[in-house]
Order: structure tokens, then C-alpha cells, then sequence
């Protein structure tokens, strides 16, 4: 071993590291030899030195040589302490007092002495604790930032800008320092750094690769190290994360067919402990029935290198069956077939038990939801023919007539005249019949043609162009267009200008129409509902309302009866609109007395319905709470019988004769029959019935 002590070897101390001289080279010695006998003495001197300093290049290459292989297959448990071996033999080879590493941390304030070996009697430093860089800031600029070695040799020599780092080294009882940054990343992350304390020392400049070499084997061993702890701890939460999921790993070797599973997969598919697997074995365990699927998956993603997923059925010892989900990705592989196929398996037997089950219970809500939908339709129809269609209240044989009809013709598109008095609920069932036909998603249009100016109804209905007549500043779509695919509903029909009969007798025949002021023709799908409080046969013959137009809108008539024809509609109707208008009011009524009542029903309604509801809430804004009293009088004024135009005596005879038959519900002959009510001969009646035209609806 070379010697560096004080007094050792010149020449080797001046390859490696020499002690500082203390005193200069005495002069004036007295020369004796002649220049030849010195040229030779040097040159044997200059020949042994060279001698030496390849003698000790062979010993470090050695001891080198010796450290490097001690890091091969080195288990990476022992990287420390293999690093501390090595050290020990570096600071025995170069006989320094100290030998340390550092490590700066990653907050780049502070770094820590990670490994240290020292001599005996040398003063220990502080290992493995963070030292704030604060302490040596001198030595970090130069280190770290500067990435510069540091070295001297004489503490006193330092600059007065070292002067806070030269107290700590004093401290660590340094006299020489020699200090070599490490530089494997980018950054500087260690540093090999010898001292001498117990003598002062040159460090020649030689020694400075030699000592960077042997720092960096260290920090390559020492990195390895950290980035097989940080697989082992990625490897190590993977575990968890697949066991605590349930999951087992699996990789399938392409070339080999050989399987390797986790422990987690060989519980699962009930592989025995250290059984050699392959892909058949695997494939054993699945059910006959999806192992053709599983295997032609694998295949395909071997293939296209696509990942998979599957789920499939496997057999257990017992005969169980057990449901499995398998992922998989290819991986390597530069031919084009992977090297290997990995992935997971978990046990997903009770999420698809579950799954049938809620299959199970969807098909029985399925069920459950037809009956309930064929229930609901029935129980609309019901109430539908129970209590009235869209709103419309009464119980009524009459009512229940006319609704029976309007179910008849809703779902068809023909045209449909309704007949009857004013307010008696016309507009309703013409309402209720859209809403029950297949346009019921569509526009329903109402005109009525009472309201409208004889000199605007034409525009209105059919529309104008721009210009058409004066006034019509711009082009309008009439109502029939707006209508469009849906219903129009001519209130009051029978005011309608014989003129523009004539038009609507070719909507309803061709659905044609040209707007006012342009001869293109306009083609609709619109369904016709007309009504009139009018008797249109009468002004049929009077001629104010056109023949053809008038059989042509009778294809479908549906007369509702006046109000006094259905007295028994009138205690459900007037509770409908107590109801209606004691909630508009904020009122509370229990009952409605029966004076109120009587009064109610003995009265004729020539408004009927809506003449009803008036009453009712006139009553419910004069009527005291809880019980319903109305304070008016409902006579029939001479006035109101004064209004009313002198009717013909067979006008006369035929609504008498309607009267009748509606109430009898058309009954004729037999009791209660309409013929016994007049008093005539059912033949009678019949003969009658054929000469004033009255045909049942
Ligand atoms: N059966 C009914 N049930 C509930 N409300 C009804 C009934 N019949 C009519 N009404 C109500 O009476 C009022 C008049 O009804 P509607 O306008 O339909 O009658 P109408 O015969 O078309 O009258 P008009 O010939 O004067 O236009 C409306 O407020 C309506 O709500």
C-alpha cells in the first residue's frame, strides 16, 4: 500500500496527495559530483519516480478495478453498504483522514453528508441530516452553481468570502479539503469530498478524475438503487391497487405459450400452487361455451395489437360457474406480433348475477308498464265516456250520446258539423274531437265567423298578397294555411258570405285555395269542424247558405242539446264551476243549498252553459260562505222570450219533436218512447219525422 504520510515518499505523495512541506528547501548544498555523475543521478531519480507514479496508476486501477466489480449483480439492499466497503478502501489507499458524499436535496437549500468513512481519532460529522447550504454558502456557489472543484489546502488560505464556511469546517476539525462535484444529471447532485485533519496536504491535481470516477461508480450504484426502490414501491401499489380492485395479473409469452399469473389469478381460476401454466391450460378452465370467443379475441389482438376485453364464463371445481372480465394489451415485439400479452382478471360473478336480476326485474317493469298503459287507455276511455272529453262536464243520456259520437269521428279525418244552441259547448267538442284525432300534436285553428267584418273574413280565411286590396300593406297567410296539417274550426258557419261558400266548398272538396290578389293555388291538409247556433236547412231554403256546401258539411252532424234538454248535467256542472271560481277567489264552499238548486234546475237556460257559468260566478262572488246560495232571482224575463224571433210552426213542431226524441234518447215506440210523450202514433211520428226531415243523428 502507498504510503502518503508526513515524511513518506516524495514522488508518490506528489502524484497522489502530498503533505503540504512546512519549511522551504534549505539551500547552498555543496555539489561534489561532476554534472555528468548528477545528469545520471537525476535521470535514475526521474526514471524511478515514472516508476512509481505507474506502479501506483496501477495499484488505483486495481483497487478501481476491484470497487466496479463489487457493484455487479450487487443486490440493491447492499448498495450502501457496499459503497461504505469501498470508500474505506479508498481512504486507506490515499491515507485521508475522512472520505464523505454528499447529496444536495431537491429543495436546492440545504444537502446532507449521505456516506462517510474516517480514520480513527478524526472528528465525526453530521450523517444523514439536512445541513442548510447556509453553512458553506462559499462551497455551494462553487460546487453546485458553479459546478467548479473546490480544494485547498491550508485552511488560512481561504478568501475572506469563504469566511462562514472556513468556522463549520473548522468545526469538523478540516485543514484540507478537497471537494468534486458529481455530474450525472444535469444539475449537480453530489459531491465526493476528502479531508485531511490531522496533517495539512497538497492535492495534486491527478487525483481529481481519479476521485470523480470512483464518485461516479458510487452515485450510478446509488441512483440504480433509487430508481429500482421507486419501481419496486410503483410494483408495490399496483399489487395493492389490483388486489384491493379484486383483479389478477396475467402475461401471456407469444413465443413460449408459457403463463405467468399473480397469486390473485391462481385462487381465482383455481390453479394449483406452482402449477407450470400455458395458454391451453387457461383455456381448460373456461366454460365449452365461450371458449371459442375468448380464443379468437386473443388471437385477433395479437393481430391488430389491439387491446381486449371480454367477459366470459369459467368452470370451478364444484361445477359452479363463475364470471369473469378479462383486459389485456399487447406489448414489444418489432415484427409486427407482440412478445407478450398482459393484463388482468376479476371476478365479476355479482355484478352479472346482479345484472340478471335487474334484467329480470326491467322485463317484469316492462310487463307491469303495457298492463298499466292498456289500463291507463281503458281508464281514459272511461272517463273519456264517464266524465266528460277535454273538460266537458255531464253525465247525461244526451251528453253521452253526442260523446259517443265524437269519439266515433275523432280519429277520422271527415268534416264535422256541430249543432246546437249558443253556449251549450260547441267550441268544446270541437276542441275535444282535435285533441282525439291524430292532428292533435298540430294547430288547431278557430274562426269565428260571426266576429269577423264580412269585407275582412275573405283574407282572413284564405289569405291576401301584398297589394291585394287597400290596406294590405303586406302578404298574410289566412288561417287555413296556418292550419295546415291540423284542424280549422269555423264558428258560427251560418254567417258565412254566400260568396265565400263557394270557396270553401273547394277546400273541403280539393283542399285548394288561391290567396286574394294572386292566382296561384294553394294546396292544404286541413280538417273542417264548422258549428252553428243557426238552423242551416232553414237558410238553406231561405237561400243564404249554399246547398252543396251544406250536405258536403253534414257528412258528420253532432247536435248537443240545450241545456234544459239535460237537466240532470246541471248539479254536476254548477259544482264544476262553484269549484272553478271559488278557487279564482280564494272562497271555501261545502255544499250548495238546495233552494239554490232547485232553482238551478227549474230554470230553461236560453244561454245554457254559458249562462250557467255566469250565474255561478256572479253567485260566488255574492254568496256568504260555507253554502252555496245564490242571491238572484233566475227568471225567465217576458223579455228575453220578446227577444227571440217568432218562430214558424213547423220550425216549431221539429225542434219540439227533437226535444223529445233527444231526450227519449231516440226512442219511438214503447213506453216512455218519444210517440207516447207527443201523444201520437209511433206510425205518426215516423211520417212525421220523414216529412220535416228529421233523420237520426
Ligand atoms: N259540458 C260542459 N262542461 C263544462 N263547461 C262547459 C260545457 N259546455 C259548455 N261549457 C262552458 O260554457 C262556455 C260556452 O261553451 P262553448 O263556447 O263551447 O259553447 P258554444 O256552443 O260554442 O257557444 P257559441 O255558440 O256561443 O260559440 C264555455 O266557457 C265552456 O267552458
Amino acid at each position: 500500500m502507498p504510503n502518503f504520510r508526513h515524511g513518506s515518499l516524495y514522488p508518490r505523495a506528489a502524484m497522489l496527495c502530498r503533505e503540504r512541506p512546512q519549511s522551504a528547501e534549505p539551500g547552498g548544498r555543496v555539489r561534489t559530483l561532476t554534472d555528468t555523475g548528477e545528469r545520471l543521478n537525476s535521470e535514475i531519480a526521474r526514471r524511478k519516480r515514472a516508476e512509481r507514479t505507474l506502479r501506483d496508476r496501477l495499484l488505483f486501477e486495481e483497487m478501481l478495478s476491484v470497487i466496479s466489480a463489487g457493484f455487479i449483480n450487487l443486490s440493491f439492499e447492499r448498495i450502501d453498504e457496499e459503497i461504505h466497503h469501498a470508500m474505506k478502501k479508498v481512504l486507506n489507499f490515499f491515507k485521508v483522514d475522512r472520505f464523505a458524499l454528499l447529496e444536495t436535496l431537491p429543495d436546492r437549500k440545504s444537502w446532507m453528508i449521505t456516506h462517510c468513512v474516517s480514520g480513527t481519532d478524526v472528528p465525526s460529522v453530521p450523517v444523514g441530516e439536512n445541513l442548510p447550504v447556509s453553512l458553506h454558502p462559499w462551497a455551494y456557489e462553487k460546487l453546485i452553481q458553479k459546478r467548479e472543484v473546490l480544494s485547498f489546502s491550508k485552511i488560512d488560505d481561504l478568501p475572506a468570502e469563504a469566511d462562514v464556511d472556513k468556522e463549520n469546517w473548522i468545526v469538523w476539525g478540516i485543514r484540507s479539503n478537497l471537494n468534486i462535484p458529481i455530474r450525472i444529471g444535469k444539475p449537480v447532485d453530489h459531491i465526493v469530498a476528502i479531508n485531511s485533519v490531522k496533517y495539512e496536504r497538497v492535492w495534486p491535481d491527478e487525483l481529481i478524475p481519479r476521485l470523480r470516477l470512483l464518485g461516479e461508480i458510487f452515485v450510478n450504484a446509488l441512483e440504480r438503487s433509487r430508481a429500482w426502490k421507486a419501481l419496486q414501491e410503483s410494483e408495490e401499489r399496483l399489487n395493492l391497487a389490483t388486489v384491493a380492485a379484486g383483479a389478477g395479473l396475467w402475461i401471456l409469452d407469444t413465443n413460449t405459450g408459457q403463463f405467468w399469473v399473480t397469486q390473485m389469478l391462481r385462487k381465482l381460476f383455481n390453479f394449483l400452487p406452482g402449477e407450470e401454466l400455458s395458454f391451453e391450460r387457461y383455456e381448460k378452465t373456461i366454460h365449452p361455451d365461450d371458449r371459442k370467443g375468448v380464443r379468437e379475441l386473443v388471437q385477433r389482438s395479437l393481430k391488430t395489437q389491439n387491446d381486449l376485453t371480454i367477459e366470459y364464463r369459467i368452470l370451478k371445481p364444484d361445477g359452479n360457474v363463475c364470471w369473469i372480465m378479462t383486459r389485456g394489451r399487447p406489448y414489444g415485439g418489432a415484427t409486427g406480433i407482440p412478445l407478450r400479452l398482459m393484463g388482468i382478471c376479476m371476478d365479476i360473478t355479482e355484478r352479472k348475477e346482479m345484472e340478471n336480476e335487474l334484467r329480470k326485474q326491467l322485463a317484469e317493469i316492462n310487463k307491469l308498464k303495457l298492463q298499466l298503459e292498456k289500463e291507463n287507455i281503458y281508464l281514459r276511455n272511461e272517463i273519456k265516456t264517464e266524465r266528460g272529453f277535454g273538460g266537458i262536464i255531464g253525465h247525461s243520456d244526451t251528453l253521452r250520446y253526442v260523446l259517443f259520437r265524437v269519439q266515433q269521428v275523432a280519429p277520422t279525418d271527415a268534416t264535422v258539423l256541430i249543432l246546437g244552441e249558443t253556449g251549450v259547448g260547441k267550441g268544446m267538442v270541437a276542441h275535444a274531437i282535435h285533441e282525439m284525432s291524430a292532428r292533435k300534436d298540430k294547430t288547431m285553428v278557430t274562426v269565428n265567423c260571426a266576429a269577423l267584418p264580412s269585407n275582412l273574413i275573405e283574407s282572413e280565411l284564405f289569405g291576401r298578397e301584398k297589394g291585394a286590396f287597400t290596406g294590405a300593406y303586406a302578404r298574410q297567410a289566412g288561417r287555413f294555411e296556418v292550419a295546415d296539417g291540423g284542424t280549422i274550426f269555423l264558428d258560427e258557419i251560418g254567417e258565412l258570405p254566400l260568396e265565400l261558400q263557394t270557396k270553401l266548398l273547394r277546400v273541403l272538396q280539393d283542399g285548394e285555395f288561391e290567396r286574394l290578389g294572386s292566382p296561384r293555388t294553394v294546396k292544404v291538409d286541413v280538417r273542417v269542424i264548422a258549428s252553428t247556433s243557426r238552423d242551416l236547412k232553414v237558410e238553406m231554403h231561405n237561400g243564404r247558405f249554399r246547398e252543396d256546401l251544406y250536405y258536403r258539411l253534414n257528412t258528420f252532424p253532432v247536435t248537443l242539446p240545450p241545456l234544459r234538454m239535460r237537466v240532470e248535467d246541471i248539479p254536476e256542472l254548477a259544482r264544476h264551476f262553484i269549484d272553478k271560481y271559488s278557487r279564482k277567489l280564494n272562497k271555501q264552499f261545502e255544499s250548495l243549498s238546495k233552494d239554490t238548486m232547485q232553482m238551478l234546475q227549474a230554470y230553461a237556460w236560453p244561454g245554457n252553459v254559458r249562462e250557467l257559468e255566469h250565474v255561478i260566478e256572479r253567485g260566488v262572488i255574492t254568496s256568504p260562505e260555507p253554502v252555496f246560495q245564490l242571491v238572484e232571482q233566475l227568471e225567465q224575463g217576458p223579455g228575453m222570450e220578446a227577444d227571440k224571433p217568432i218562430k214558424g210552426f213547423e220550425t216549431m213542431a221539429r225542434e219540439h219533436i227533437l226535444q223529445v226524441l233527444h231526450k227519449t234518447g231516440w226512442k219511438i215506440e214503447g213506453k216512455g218512447g218519444a210517440a207516447a210523450i207527443l201523444g201520437l202514433n209511433p206510425s205518426t211520428l215516423r211520417f212525421r219525422l220523414k216529412k220535416l226531415g228529421i233523420k237520426r243523428p
